[in-house]
């Protein structure tokens, strides 16, 4: 078989585990559209109450958490923290937007 072939039965595998792959990633945006929908109200109630688009205090407490999670559930600590301080990178910028 060329090296660039693909035995039928591995193609349907692949097929099959690429399928829940999607699955995941479709919930994964879901998840992150709703995520988004809840800061975008926080960063409303921060706006008209003069508060300041960050928290570190709160990120601290959320960074120890989920760091904690990944280690539980075999995700690299590492990468949970670099994932949530990404988000939170776009969150505070629509908290500064919000306060005009
Ligand atoms: C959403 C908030 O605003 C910011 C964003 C956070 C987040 O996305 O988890 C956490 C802390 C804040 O820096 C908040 O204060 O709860």
């Amino acid at each position: 078989m060329a090296h660039n072939e693909m035995d039928p039965e591995v193609a349907v595998e692949l097929a099959g585990i690429r399928e829940s792959i999607d699955n995941i990633d479709a919930a994964l945006i879901h998840m992150l559209a709703e995520r988004f929908k809840f800061t975008q109200k926080v960063g409303k109630l921060k706006a008209s109450n003069d508060l300041p688009p960050s928290d570190p205090a709160r990120e601290a407490r959320q960074v120890a958490r989920l760091r904690a999670l990944a280690e539980e559930a075999n995700l690299d600590p590492t990468f949970a923290e670099k994932w949530f301080r990404f988000v939170v990178e776009e969150v505070i910028h629509h908290h500064e937007q919000a306060r005009g």
